[in-house]
């Protein structure tokens, strides 16, 4: 009731100011009409075109900046740039730590993606370059993917493999091969530790740990179809955290070839990439957060290392120098 009277007393006052209101003076209809424009007034001053006209280019600026955000990727290692140390966390998969958990001192902090450039010189990366040039002359896939495995000799033949051990052609391998291979494999051990806050001496070399040569050939067997998406744990079930030195460059030595991590969760559509580039090494958690998948390649030879990594011990590999004797 109260507020009733209220309103009413209001709208009366109202009606009162209007009354009061003194009709328009003839000197203010008799005032020069502005002409409206369709947009409101031009800026009367060159201060606000200024404003205005920066307001449009950091607009545009921010567009294109965020632009191929909004696009299918995002470049985690562009091969022009070196990297001392580049990566993101990402969640781990739930099946993954609750395997993993069993493994005291072998548990990620966080899991995750990341890119070094300094731990692998150029140098050390041409002597391994080489090593899988001179095993894979002896033979090769049919297809588009030669695998060379150190460890157990297998290499690829047609559809196949050969095992160079048994066959004795092993002398393609020097002892500064595998000076190199084993002080590099030690390095990535050492960095994988640091970077996932793990005990290094409960990480294990794990198989397959394998050269790879990757080209445009036709597929000529399932194993040279390299391009599919995959979780490294459930491809080789050994794995725990993997590791890749690549060994020459994308755009100079072949083209195609990125490896790019599968985005498709509600937070984030955008794969991706790491642009191979000589002594790069590029390491992650091989759990389901990390799905991936190589491009094809369209032209070259492309050069790589997969070097995985198990808490697992009754999974673990000999050192090549051990293996060997
Ligand atoms: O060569 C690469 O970049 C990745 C290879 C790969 O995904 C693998 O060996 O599991
Ligand atoms: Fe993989």
């Amino acid at each position: 009731m109260e507020s009733e009277l209220k309103l009413r007393k209001q709208s009366k006052s109202t009606k009162e100011i209007q009354k009061n209101e003194k009709p328009p003076t003839n000197q203010v209809n008799e005032q020069p009409k502005i002409p409206q424009l369709k947009y409101g007034p031009m800026p009367k001053f060159s201060g606000q075109r200024i404003f205005s006209r920066a307001v449009i280019i950091v607009a545009v600026l921010i567009y294109v900046w965020y632009y191929p955000k909004n696009g299918k990727e995002v470049i985690l290692a562009q091969s022009g740039d070196v990297y001392t140390n580049r990566g993101v966390n990402v969640n781990c998969d739930k099946a993954y730590l609750e395997e993993i958990k069993s493994y005291s001192g072998c548990v990620p902090k966080k899991c995750g993606r990341f890119v070094m450039d300094r731990l692998v010189t150029e140098y050390e990366a041409d002597i391994l370059l080489w090593l899988a040039k001179r095993g894979m002359s002896l033979a090769e896939s049919s297809g588009g993917a030669t695998i060379m495995d150190l460890h157990s000799g297998a290499l690829s033949y047609k559809t196949t493999f050969i095992n160079f051990y048994k066959s004795g052609k092993d002398n393609f391998i020097t002892p500064t091969d595998l000076l190199v291979y084993r002080t590099v494999r030690e390095r990535i051990q050492a960095a994988i530790a640091e970077t996932f806050g793990l005990d290094g001496t409960k990480l294990y070399l794990t198989y397959p740990t394998f050269f790879s040569k990757l080209t445009n050939k036709e597929p000529a067997h399932v194993h040279d179809e390299y391009w599919h998406v995959h979780v490294d744990k459930f491809t080789y079930e050994s794995f725990h955290y993997t590791s890749l030195v690549y060994l020459n460059n994308y755009r100079q030595d072949f083209q195609g070839g990125r490896f790019l991590y599968l985005e498709n969760t509600a937070k984030s559509k955008h794969n991706m990439t790491v642009e191979p580039r000589k002594g790069r090494v590029s390491f992650f958690t091989s759990g389901a957060e990390n799905p991936h998948f190589v491009e094809k390649v369209t032209e070259g030879e492309r050069f790589a290392i997969t070097i995985s990594f198990t808490c697992d011990e009754s999974k673990k590999i000999k050192d090549l120098e051990k293996s060997l004797k």
